[in-house]
């Protein structure tokens, strides 16, 4: 069974406090209504695992979701949405920071972005929190079923330019309305998850069993 279609619920917080111990994750962080929800739908093939609204703004908890053997996957609060008053955007905005330049059990980050305008103000904030723990960060440019062969390729070219000298970002294209880009976001994933399940195990063979 591949990776992402064994996805599961597992629990909604609202504070890193709360955040659980164990296991290794994968956020999907993005701005509000670039596709964050409908893309991990799309990836577990599940319509309605992750909540998907024509309202922006709606994803306002940290949702995690499991994939087994303590692999966790991380749906994000999305940002940027104008109409959610500044005191609930700054704390959101602390929290993201925190969490993206502290979680542990954060072994790599899946930026979301609207193909259509890619690379904001926001999305740069979190690459500059997250880009100093040295993890790997794989860019997903969503909706690309609303651009032409040639805008595609103009996009991708462009963001994969601005990190041509870090190879700890890589970049696809993706439409969870054409379910494009599927297998590249399982490949990258999973290769995150065997790296850190066999850093673990190297550093405490005890846990092997975790890696069946
Ligand atoms: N055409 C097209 N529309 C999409 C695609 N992905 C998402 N959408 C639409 O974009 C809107 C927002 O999608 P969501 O998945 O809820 O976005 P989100 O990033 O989770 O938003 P928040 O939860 O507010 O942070 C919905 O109307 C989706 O149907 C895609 O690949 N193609
Ligand atoms: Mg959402």
């Amino acid at each position: 069974m591949s990776l992402f279609q064994g996805l599961q619920f597992l629990t909604t917080v609202n504070d890193l406090k709360t955040l659980p111990h164990e296991g290794v994750e994968v956020a999907f962080a993005g701005r509000s209504n670039a596709g964050k929800s409908s893309a991990i739908n799309t990836l577990a093939n599940i319509t309605r695992l992750a909540y998907v609204s024509k309202t922006p703004g709606r994803t306002q908890h940290i949702n995690y979701f499991d994939f087994g053997n303590e692999r966790r996957l991380v749906d994000l609060p999305g940002y940027g949405y104008a109409e959610v008053p500044e005191r609930i955007r700054k704390h959101w905005q602390g929290l993201l920071a925190q969490y993206l330049s502290h979680r542990d059990n954060l072994i790599g980050l899946v930026l979301i972005m609207d193909s259509r305008r890619p690379l904001t103000d926001l999305d740069r904030n979190m690459l500059s929190w997250f880009r100093p723990t040295g993890k790997p960060i794989h860019c997903i440019l969503t909706k690309s079923d609303k651009l032409n062969n040639q805008e595609k390729a103009l996009v991708l070219r462009k963001v994969k330019a601005e990190f041509a000298d870090d190879a700890m970002i890589t970049v696809q294209l993706f439409s969870s309305l054409k379910k494009q880009g599927v297998d590249e976001v399982e490949q990258v994933v999973g290769s995150w998850f065997t790296a850190a399940l066999e850093l673990r195990n190297e550093l405490d063979p005890t846990s092997g069993e975790a890696n069946s």
